[in-house]
C-alpha cells in the first residue's frame, strides 16, 4: 500500500542556516593564492594550444593535455569517455549492480567537474565575460550524493569556480537558478541518475544558453581522461585529495517555487482570488520519493489547491516504493488509484529530477507517453496555429493525425531528449515555427520555456489549462482535450542485451543496428522499408536526419515500416541502441492486433538468426515474444 505523507521533507524546504550567499567554510588563504595562479596559467596555455576539443570549445583552445599522458590514457582514459551518455554523464556510483563494477567514482566526478569548469571560463571568455565564474549545484536525494557532491565542489573549484551548493534541487531549477535574477549563475551542474537504479548517479550540465549539447559533454569527457589517468599517476590511484573548497549554500528552491507560483497566478489571472487560483481544485503528487515534493507544499498547496492523497513526498535515495518515473506502471497505477480514492482533479507523476512528468486525469485516465504529448500539443496548437511538434520516432501514427487534424505538424525525429530539443531550436532557426519539443519517456520543452525539458513546467501548462477549463465553464477533466486521439492496437518493447566486454558494446551496438539498415538497403528483406529521412516530413518521419553527423552514442537508429503481402501495412519498428545499457531496444507498433508479433517474428528468421547476430546479441527476448 502506498505512503500517504502530507508533511514535506525538511530537505527541501528553504534551510534556516542557508541563507543566500552564507559561507560554509573558507580555505586557507595560501591555498586559494595557489589556485588562483594556477587557473591563469590554465587558460593561458589554453589559448596557444592546437589541441582543444572543438565540440567543447566552440573552436577556442584549452589547456594542451602533457605530451605522453594523452596517448597513454588508454582504457583508463576510456572508462572516463563511457560515463558520457548523450548529454549526460552517467556510471554507477555505488557497488550492488551485478557484473558493472562503480565506474562513478569520486575521481572521476572530480576531473569531470575540473573540465567542464575550464570548459566554462574558455565559453565565458568567448561571450565577453571574465572574472569570477559562478556555478551552483543541485542533487537528487541518491545515497551517492554528498560524497560526490564533495567532489564536484573541489573540482569546480580547481578550475577556478565559485561554487553554490543548491542542496536537494530539480534539474529545471538549476538551470533556473542561471536565469533567476536573484542568482544569475554562470552555469549549474544537476547530480542525478534520474529514473535508473539507486546504484547509479550522473551529472547534467547547464549555462544560460540552455543544457550543454553531447558533442561539449564529450569535450569535457575527453579532457577529464586524460586528467584522469594523470591525476591517478599522481597519486598512485588514490581519490581525492586536498583542502576542501569554499562552498556557499543558498536556497534557489524556494525562489524557483515562487517563480512558478508567479507564472500559474499571471496566466490563469483569477476574477476572484489572484492569488489562490487552485482553491477548490484537489491536485496530488507522486514524487516517487525524489525531488519533486516542493511541487506540493511550496507551489500548489500555497496557490490554493487540496493536496491531499499524494504518495511519496519524502525524498529517499533508495526509491523505496518504485523508481520515480512516469512510466513506471506501478507508479501510474498507485496515482491512478490515489486520484480515484480522493476524488482529484488531477495527479501528477514527476521522475527523479523532475525534467519529465506525466499526469493523471479526474477520470483516473493515465496520461502520458503519446497522450501527454498530445495533451500539450492540444494546448500549444490552440496558443500558436500551425506550430510544428517535435517529437522521438517512437511516437504513433495516431499521434500524427491528432496533431495534423489540429493544423500543427509532426516532426518526428531521434530518440533521446536533447536530439528532440536540439532538432526544435534547429527549426525555429530555419523558419519553421516550432513551439512543443517532446518525447514519449516524457521529457517535454517549450519554447516559451527556454527550450528547457521541464517536467514541472508542462505540469504548470496542464494545471493552468485545468483551471481555465473551469472557469469557462466547460465540461470534463482535461484528459477530455485528447478525446480523439487514436491509440495504436499494439505497442511493444523488446530489449536484446549486447553480451561480451562491455568496452565493446557500443561497436557491437551499431553493427547490429546497421546490420539491419543494410539488409533492408539491399533487398534481403521483402516487405520492409525504410522510413523516409529527411530535414522535416511529416508525414513519413524522418529517422536519421541526413544534414546530421551521427557522431553521438544514441544516433544510430532507424525506424521501418513492414507491409505483408496479404494483411497490408502491419506497423513499424523502430531499433536504436540504448543510452544507459548494453542493449539494443526494438521499439514496435502496429495496428493490427498479432502485428507485432508477425513483425518479431520476421525480423527474428530474416535479419537476427540469418545475420548470425545471435553471436553477440542476447534474442532470448524475441524469441519468447514470437513464441
Ligand atoms: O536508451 P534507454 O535506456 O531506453 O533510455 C532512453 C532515454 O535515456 C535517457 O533517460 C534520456 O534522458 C531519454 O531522453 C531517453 O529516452
Amino acid at each position: 500500500m502506498a505512503t500517504t505523507i502530507t508533511s514535506p521533507a525538511v530537505t527541501l524546504r528553504p534551510c534556516k542556516n542557508s541563507a543566500w550567499g552564507s559561507v560554509i567554510r573558507l580555505p586557507p588563504r595560501p591555498w586559494r593564492r595557489t589556485f588562483c595562479r594556477r587557473q591563469r596559467q590554465v587558460v593561458k596555455a589554453g589559448a596557444n594550444s592546437s589541441r582543444g576539443p572543438k565540440a567543447a570549445t566552440g573552436g577556442r583552445r584549452l589547456e594542451t593535455p602533457p605530451s605522453g599522458v594523452a596517448a597513454a590514457t588508454g582504457e583508463e582514459g576510456d572508462t572516463i569517455r563511457r560515463l558520457q551518455n548523450g548529454p549526460d554523464v552517467r556510471g554507477v556510483a555505488l557497488e550492488g549492480e551485478t557484473g558493472r563494477p562503480v565506474d562513478l567514482t569520486p575521481l572521476a566526478v572530480e576531473v569531470i567537474a575540473e573540465s567542464f569548469g575550464e570548459w566554462l571560463r574558455v565559453e565565458l571568455q568567448l561571450d565577453g565575460g571574465g572574472g569570477e565564474v559562478r556555478v551552483s549545484v543541485g542533487r537528487d536525494p541518491r545515497l551517492s550524493g554528498p560524497r560526490l557532491s564533495a567532489a564536484l565542489f573541489a573540482g569546480l573549484a580547481r578550475a577556478g569556480c565559485s561554487v553554490f551548493d543548491m542542496g536537494l534541487a530539480t534539474t529545471p531549477a538549476c538551470f533556473m537558478s542561471t536565469i533567476l535574477p536573484r542568482f544569475s549563475y554562470d552555469a549549474s551542474i544537476m547530480m542525478t541518475a534520474s529514473h535508473l537504479p539507486y546504484t547509479r548517479n550522473g551529472l547534467k550540465f547547464f549555462t544560460k544558453r540552455g543544457g550543454l549539447t553531447s558533442g561539449q559533454v564529450e569535450g569535457i569527457c575527453d579532457r577529464a581522461a586524460w586528467r584522469y589517468v594523470a591525476r591517478k599517476m599522481a597519486l598512485g590511484g588514490g581519490g581525492v585529495r586536498g583542502t576542501p573548497p569554499v562552498v556557499m549554500r543558498v536556497d534557489v528552491m524556494s525562489a524557483y517555487a515562487q517563480h512558478l507560483r508567479d507564472i500559474i497566478k499571471q496566466r490563469v489571472a483569477h476574477p476572484t482570488h489572484y492569488d489562490t487560483p487552485l482553491k477548490g481544485f484537489k491536485v496530488l503528487v507522486n514524487a516517487g520519493n525524489g525531488c519533486a515534493g516542493f511541487f506540493t507544499w511550496d507551489v500548489l498547496e500555497k496557490l490554493g489547491a487540496d493536496t491531499m492523497g499524494s504518495l511519496h513526498l519524502e525524498p529517499d535515495g533508495r526509491f523505496p516504493n518504485h523508481m520515480p518515473n512516469p512510466e513506471d506502471p506501478t507508479a501510474m497505477s498507485l496515482t491512478r488509484g490515489a486520484v480515484l480514492d480522493h476524488g482529484a482533479d488531477l495527479g501528477v507523476v514527476f521522475d527523479t529530477d523532475v525534467d519529465r512528468s506525466g499526469v493523471v486525469d479526474a477520470t483516473g485516465a493515465a496520461i502520458n507517453g503519446d497522450r501527454l504529448i498530445a495533451l500539450i500539443s492540444a494546448i500549444a496548437l490552440d496558443e500558436h496555429p500551425g506550430t510544428a511538434v517535435v517529437t522521438d520516432a517512437r511516437t504513433s501514427d495516431g499521434l500524427t493525425r491528432f496533431i495534423e487534424a489540429r493544423g500543427g505538424r509532426h516532426c518526428l525525429y531521434r530518440v533521446g531528449y536533447r536530439n528532440v530539443i536540439d532538432k526544435g531550436v534547429q527549426l525555429n532557426a530555419d523558419g519553421v515555427e516550432t513551439h512543443v519539443m517532446m518525447e514519449t519517456s516524457g521529457h517535454g520543452a517549450l519554447k516559451e520555456n527556454y527550450f528547457l525539458d521541464d517536467g514541472a513546467y508542462v505540469v504548470v501548462k496542464i494545471i493552468i489549462e485545468m483551471v481555465r477549463m473551469r472557469l469557462a465553464g466547460l465540461e470534463g477533466s482535461v484528459g477530455s482535450l485528447i478525446m480523439d486521439l487514436e491509440e495504436p492496437a499494439e505497442s511493444v518493447l523488446l530489449r536484446m542485451n549486447i553480451l561480451g566486454e562491455p568496452k565493446y558494446a557500443k561497436q557491437r551496438g551499431t553493427q547490429a543496428v546497421e546490420t539491419l539498415k543494410n539488409y533492408i538497403q539491399e533487398g534481403r528483406l521483402n516487405g520492409w522499408a525504410l522510413d523516409d529521412c529527411g530535414d522535416f516530413s511529416v508525414s513519413q518521419g524522418c529517422l536519421v536526419d541526413t544534414s546530421d553527423h551521427p557522431i553521438d552514442v544514441d544516433a544510430y537508429m532507424y525506424r521501418a515500416k513492414f507491409v505483408d503481402e496479404f494483411k497490408g501495412k502491419l506497423g513499424w519498428v523502430h531499433i536504436r541502441q540504448s543510452v544507459h545499457n548494453p542493449n539494443i531496444a526494438l521499439n514496435m507498433q502496429s495496428s493490427i492486433p498479432g502485428g507485432c508479433k508477425s513483425m518479431a517474428s520476421d525480423l527474428l528468421d530474416r535479419y537476427l538468426l540469418a545475420s548470425g547476430l545471435n553471436d553477440f546479441v542476447d534474442i532470448s527476448e524475441v524469441q519468447k515474444f514470437v513464441n
